[in-house]
């Protein structure tokens, strides 16, 4: 594993980065609508009923002072109903305000499930629409881990902007009673907590900064989490015994991650506790001045507790104001992330009117002096390639390897564009063409299909997934890959599920997932069918039989077959010989054998080998 630059904070965000950043909220709340509706509403609505409730309450505690004061300074026996009224109705208000607050916080929860879910899926779905190249570009895995962040703890932002709001009103509502007493009280706090704002506005910016440089690295130890326990890698790990360098590896990242957060971290909680010094300095001076005031009679003993109550609580919303919307606009920026993710477009697409494949093909597939290169690559994987795949022919593709085998049939699939040269399918451009219907219309089994660890029936109607529940065809296809008599003597049959990784599963030989994954291309009337490499473990009586039943079951199909055994390959009607990327030759079987060029030179090497 190539050693990692170390950790490099990219720079910090300007203002007018944050202020761009904050144009994301309506789209997010957009998706948190969307998430639901009623929720979001219950929610908005709870939040600014409590936002009156602190400035109810302090009022009737005003008034109950003042009442006990005068029942305590009057001599005359008085009711207390009053006062024992007011007493009621305070204890009601306490309860509405626990009450409210729970269900916000329930609310928020529900809320914050349900958008995980959605923006998981939402993610999920846009990654379905992207190109296979954009797939194997780091910077684009970066871009989608730094957009999976945001799908959880992303509605704590729904939150905080809403309590902002709450808590805007709630400061509107206190700060009414507190001008009419004196303005500049409201003004000397302001300026005590400002500190704090900067600081913690400063503090969101580093942090911002190191998370997101260290995006690679947090993948690299999913990554290693991922080898060193998963049932994939435990053979191979075991054998090389791996462990303690993987171990020793995600060690090493993982305590420079500690490292450099906790910098950051203590930084931000010592200047914190100075900051929070300076705020309470402000308070207590304007306590002070209230006290004084009311020691030389101005205000009463109720109008003590309200100003004084209303000023710590003044102070704890202005400050939890001004540091909550750091995190916001911090929040606003992660958003960036997100919603940057849903910007990638895919390159690969067709056009609105779009061909639908033709059925049946007339005059085939015809590369046009077809070149590719892969993304960030300088060479070329295939080049100056222009043959023709006619209709209802088997083509065998030969090569050694990295000879461009591979690649010359993800082209056929638009899983690639060239990068020169043009593919036509009866005449016209391969991008004219519907890209489902083209998809849907090519059966392609790759030498490193997936062993989908469901039951043996899915992982053969993975092949067409929307015959899922046609039995009928999968026990049909099954028989077509030789794949039946293995299901029958599964203790489940159909219904067992596959790999080790799910209770009772059963683990195949190599050649018996390759007989399951063929039976794949049988699922749908595909007009070409590929079978790149599958047969690679089966025995070579296995692989014949396998090829010869699907040369007779693609009849008057086209089909690409590619192998490194060349009994099976004789049985094509034309093999086209690839070099370095490029058509070394083209023939039948017997030509290329007569014209002893590359593949007769092949042939013989391995025909040696058997005798
Ligand atoms: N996804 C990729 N990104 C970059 N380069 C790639 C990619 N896939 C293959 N290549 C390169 O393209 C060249 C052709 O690869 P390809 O897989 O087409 O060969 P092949 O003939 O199928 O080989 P094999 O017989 O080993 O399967 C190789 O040099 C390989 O390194």
């Amino acid at each position: 594993m190539k050693e990692r630059p170390p950790f490099k904070p990219s720079p910090t965000l300007t203002l007018n980065e944050r202020l761009a950043a904050l144009r994301n909220l309506p789209a997010f709340f957009k998706l948190v609508w969307e998430t639901s509706p009623l929720l979001t509403l219950a929610n908005i609505l709870l939040r600014f009923l409590r936002s009156a409730l602190p400035l109810l309450i302090l009022y009737v505690g005003k008034l109950i002072i003042d009442q006990v004061v005068l029942l305590h300074n009057t001599t005359t026996a008085k009711p207390h109903d009053y006062l024992w009224q007011l007493v009621a109705i305070e204890f009601g208000l306490a309860i509405l305000t626990d009450a409210f607050g729970r269900a916000v916080a329930l609310i928020d929860s529900m809320l914050g499930d349900k958008f995980s879910n959605l923006t998981s899926v939402k993610i999920m779905e846009h990654a379905a629409t992207l190109d296979l190249d954009q797939f194997e570009d780091a910077v684009f895995y970066d871009k989608m881990e730094r957009a999976r962040q945001q799908t959880v703890g992303r509605t704590v932002l729904l939150s905080q902007v809403l309590s902002q709001v709450q808590d805007f009103i709630t400061i509107g509502f206190l700060s009414v009673g507190l001008m009419a007493f004196n303005p500049w009280l409201i003004l000397l706090l302001l300026v005590a907590i400002l500190p704090a704002f900067l600081g913690e506005s400063y503090f969101n910016d580093r942090t911002y900064a190191l998370t997101r440089s260290q995006t690679p690295q947090r993948r690299e130890l999913d990554y290693l989490r991922y080898l060193g326990a998963s049932d994939e890698t435990a053979k191979e790990v075991k054998i090389f015994d791996l462990s303690g360098f993987i171990i020793g590896r995600f060690k090493t990242l993982s305590d420079k991650f500690y490292n450099d957060n906790k910098q950051i971290v203590i930084k931000r909680s010592v200047w914190g506790a100075f900051f929070a010094v300076l705020g309470s300095a402000g308070y207590y001076g304007a306590y002070v001045y209230i006290i004084a005031q009311t020691i030389s009679g101005h205000i009463s003993l109720g109008q003590l507790t309200f100003l004084a109550g209303s000023f710590r609580q003044l102070r704890g919303l202005l400050e939890g104001i001004l540091t909550r919307f750091t995190t916001v606009s911090q929040g606003a920026i992660y958003l960036r992330d997100f919603f940057e993710f849903f910007e990638i477009e895919p390159k690969i697409r067709h056009t609105a009117n779009a061909r639908l494949f033709p059925n049946p093909v007339k005059t085939g597939f015809t590369f046009e002096d077809v070149g590719f290169r892969y993304i960030h690559s300088e060479r070329w994987a295939n080049r100056h390639l222009s043959f023709t795949l006619h209709p209802g022919e088997k083509l065998a593709l030969v090569g050694e390897n990295g000879a461009g085998k591979t690649t010359l049939v993800k082209l056929l699939a638009r899983l690639y564009d060239p990068t020169e040269g043009r593919i036509l399918l009866d005449g016209y451009d391969l991008k004219e063409y519907d890209l489902n219907d083209l998809r849907f219309n090519i059966g392609i089994i790759f030498q490193d299909y997936l062993r989908y660890q469901m039951t043996f029936s899915q992982n053969i109607a993975a092949g067409n997934i929307n015959q899922k529940d046609n039995n009928e065809l999968i026990v049909k296809s099954a028989q077509q890959s030789l794949a039946d008599d293995l299901a029958k003597k599964l203790p489940g049959g159909y219904e067992q599920m596959l790999g080790k990784r799910f209770f009772e599963g059963v683990e195949l030989s190599g050649g018996e997932w390759q007989k399951v994954a063929i039976a794949r291309a049988y699922m749908r009337d595909a007009q070409l069918l590929i079978l790149d490499e599958p047969t690679s473990a089966l025995d070579a009586r296995a692989e014949f039989e396998v090829f010869e039943r699907f040369t007779e079951l693609t009849r008057g199909r086209s089909a690409v077959l590619i192998s490194h055994r060349f009994s099976t390959v004789r049985m094509a009607d034309r093999i086209l010989v690839l070099e370095k990327g490029e058509m070394a030759e083209i023939g039948s079987h017997e030509e290329l054998l007569a014209k002893n060029g590359k593949y007769a030179e092949l042939f013989n090497l391995q025909a040696m080998g058997y005798q």
